[in-house]
């Protein structure tokens, strides 16, 4: 029996939409094993059946290592929600190549898991994290290789995912991302996504404030996420700052002080009762 644990990934950060994403504590977790008969358990009704992205993964990785794919039972167990901007496909589609590397007993080399997973996914960044964990900027060299460097992220910030009870599918959420931009925005979104890095391995929180300023999704995205504009009033009221997990639903929260936080928590989960709100951690 092969088991595989993936993590959850918040990917753009704001201001690296597409390239930029972090690993974060939520996991999924995939079982895989020689059955007689092929089948899929643990998640939705919905997701059993060929499809199933950890199928899909399976099946792409047993292509790379050219084997014949094997009648197999996958058990799926996900504490990410699916469709919310947590990268719950992406750990599902690296679950299921990892997951063929380990039932043929090879080597599993993060380079290639990446080709295979971005292939897939159609953008690296939530894929990267998944696999080499902690923040990771992604990106396509002039060969077509995607190549992955990570970066360090100071251990005074504390995060928290706001996680609503409604979906966004990245798909249509990707529709309404403007194809071309001004040059003024792309030198806007270069220099705040720099200034950001900075910022997150410094702890600065004051650049941090002035860095997360996106122009390229959240000003789109954000009609599709009821309560946005709220949920970042009283975030940054409390000196804090906030942005659209990867295509939403969720926002995360990033400040510098655990009472901040608290506040900020408190406030909101008065107001939007539905909402999940969870502290989370970077996974390196
Ligand atoms: N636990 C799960 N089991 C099987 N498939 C899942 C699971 N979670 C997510 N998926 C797959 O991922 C898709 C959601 O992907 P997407 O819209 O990109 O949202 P997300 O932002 O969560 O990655 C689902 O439609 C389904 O195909
Ligand atoms: N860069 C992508 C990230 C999608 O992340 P997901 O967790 O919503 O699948 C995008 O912004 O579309």
């Amino acid at each position: 029996m092969i088991k595989v644990i993936v993590p959850a990934t918040s990917a753009n950060i704001a201001m690296g939409y597409d390239c930029l994403g972090m690993a974060v504590n939520l996991f999924t977790s995939v079982k895989i094993e020689d059955a007689d008969k092929f089948s899929i358990t643990g998640c939705d009704e919905a997701f059993q059946n060929e499809d199933n992205l950890v199928y899909q993964g399976f099946i792409q990785g047993c292509k790379h290592l050219k084997r014949e794919v094997p009648t197999i039972s996958i058990d799926i167990q996900s504490e990410i929600p699916e469709s919310r901007g947590l990268g719950s496909s992406s750990a599902c589609i690296v679950a299921g190549i990892i997951g063929a590397f380990e039932y043929f007993k090879e080597d599993v080399d993060k380079d290639v898991i990446l080709q295979i997973a971005t292939a897939m996914e159609g953008h690296p960044d939530n894929v990267a994290p998944a696999i080499y964990g902690g923040l990771c900027m992604a990106f396509e060299d002039s060969n077509g290789h995607y190549d992955v460097i990570k970066y360090p992220v100071d251990d005074s910030y504390y995060f928290t995912a706001v996680i609503p009870d409604f979906k966004v599918s990245t798909n249509e959420a990707r529709k309404i991302v403007p194809k071309e931009v001004k040059t003024t925005t792309v030198a806007h979104q270069l220099s705040h996504c720099l200034a950001m890095l900075n910022a997150l391995s410094t702890g600065d929180i004051k650049q941090l404030k002035d860095a997360i300023d996106d122009r390229l999704h959240e000003p789109y995205r954000k009609k599709l996420i009821n309560g946005f504009d709220e949920v970042k009033k009283i975030v940054e009221a409390n000196d804090s700052v906030v942005y659209i997990s990867g295509s939403g639903s969720t926002l995360i929260i990033i400040s510098n002080s655990s009472d901040r936080r608290d506040k900020i928590i408190e406030t909101l989960q008065k107001r939007f009762e539905k909402f999940s709100i969870k502290n989370v951690e970077i996974m390196n």
